[in-house]
């Protein structure tokens, strides 16, 4: 029987959220350590654990399927590799810093001045669009540290909270661009195996809508009702259901997680009691 190869990083920011990520899509795999292949025992499905870098390539020649990486990859070296499905996790960015001290007022203050990246691709272009030429410096790692020692006048790498900046004293002048974990597939993709893809996509959807809401049961006086249904407008309508206690009545609904604690200040406001929260494993539409 055929299998959907799907690449994920074998070590490294996107390995663990990427293995979760299929655990709760139900797909169960043999995972000895340190191997660099498993199939998976109950959907046909085998991974490939490679270095984060070489996935793109895999995807171009066909090796494998489909991949979790980031979407600052793809913008790298990823022409011609689709977008199935963005995963929301490992949100960051790819920006240009410079020294805390560098007088920087705009892109032009980079003319001619040295850039060290791990991302030549996305800065050349971003430097081109913006019509500067500027010395690109390639370095494989621990880019922050090359203002410091004199290497280059500025730095372009991820970001996201931004602290690794602030320690080797750098600030952010320019944002490249925005990305998360995504789900990419070979453009060598076969129409047998993109049933496969379509199936783990549709999971993978349901899984990735549960982790953004809650349900939510609260208990609500009868009187109270209508303020609190305006409160919660639930998926369809919220569940409404008499209490054993006269004049109250139990309600059940669902909540986006950004504007959870909001709502539940408002309900409570509203005179709803008793309120239990519980995850939602899966929402499928
Ligand atoms: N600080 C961060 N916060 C959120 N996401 C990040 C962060 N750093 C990297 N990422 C995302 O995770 C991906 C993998 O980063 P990581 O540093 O683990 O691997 P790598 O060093 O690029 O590759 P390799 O697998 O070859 O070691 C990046 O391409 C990016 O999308
Ligand atoms: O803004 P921050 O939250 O500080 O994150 C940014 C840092 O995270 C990444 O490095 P990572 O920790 O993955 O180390 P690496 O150089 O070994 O890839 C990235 O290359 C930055 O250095
Ligand atoms: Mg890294």
């Amino acid at each position: 029987m055929k299998k959907i190869k799907i690449a994920i990083q074998k070590s490294g920011r996107l390995h663990t959220q990427s293995l979760d990520l299929l655990r709760d899509c139900g797909i169960s795999i043999d995972n000895g350590r340190d191997q660099l292949k498993a199939a998976s025992n109950n959907f046909p499905l085998e991974i490939y654990y490679l270095r984060n870098g070489d996935i793109p390539q895999y995807l171009k020649d066909g090796v494998v399927d489909c991949a979790i990486i980031g979407e600052n990859l793809l913008v790298e070296k990823g022409d011609g590799i689709e977008i199935a499905e963005k995963l929301g996790f490992s949100k960051c960015r790819v920006s240009l810093a410079v020294a805390k001290s560098f007088e920087y007022d705009s892109i032009q203050d980079l003319k001619g001045k040295r850039i060290a990246t791990s991302y030549p691709n996305t800065v050349r272009a971003y430097l081109e669009e913006k019509g500067i030429e500027a010395d690109l410096h390639i370095i494989n790692g621990s880019v922050e540290i090359a203002p410091n020692i004199g290497l280059a006048d500025a730095i372009c790498d991820i970001v996201s909270s931004g602290s690794t900046l602030f320690k080797n004293n750098l600030k952010e002048v320019e944002t490249i661009l925005k990305s998360e974990a995504v789900l990419a597939v070979s453009p060598k993709i076969s129409d047998e195996i993109q049933v496969y893809l379509e199936r783990l996509q549709f999971r993978m959807r349901s899984v990735l809508k549960g982790r953004d809401y809650r349900y939510v049961l609260l208990n609500a006086p009868d009187s109270g009702l209508d303020k609190i249904l305006n409160i919660i407008p639930g998926m369809k309508s919220p569940t409404i259901l008499p209490l054993a206690q006269e004049g109250w009545s139990s309600v059940h609904s669902v909540l986006h997680k950004d504007t959870f604690w909001e709502v539940i200040d408002q309900l409570k406001e509203a005179g709803a009691e008793g309120i239990l929260v519980c995850p939602i494993e899966k929402m499928v539409n």
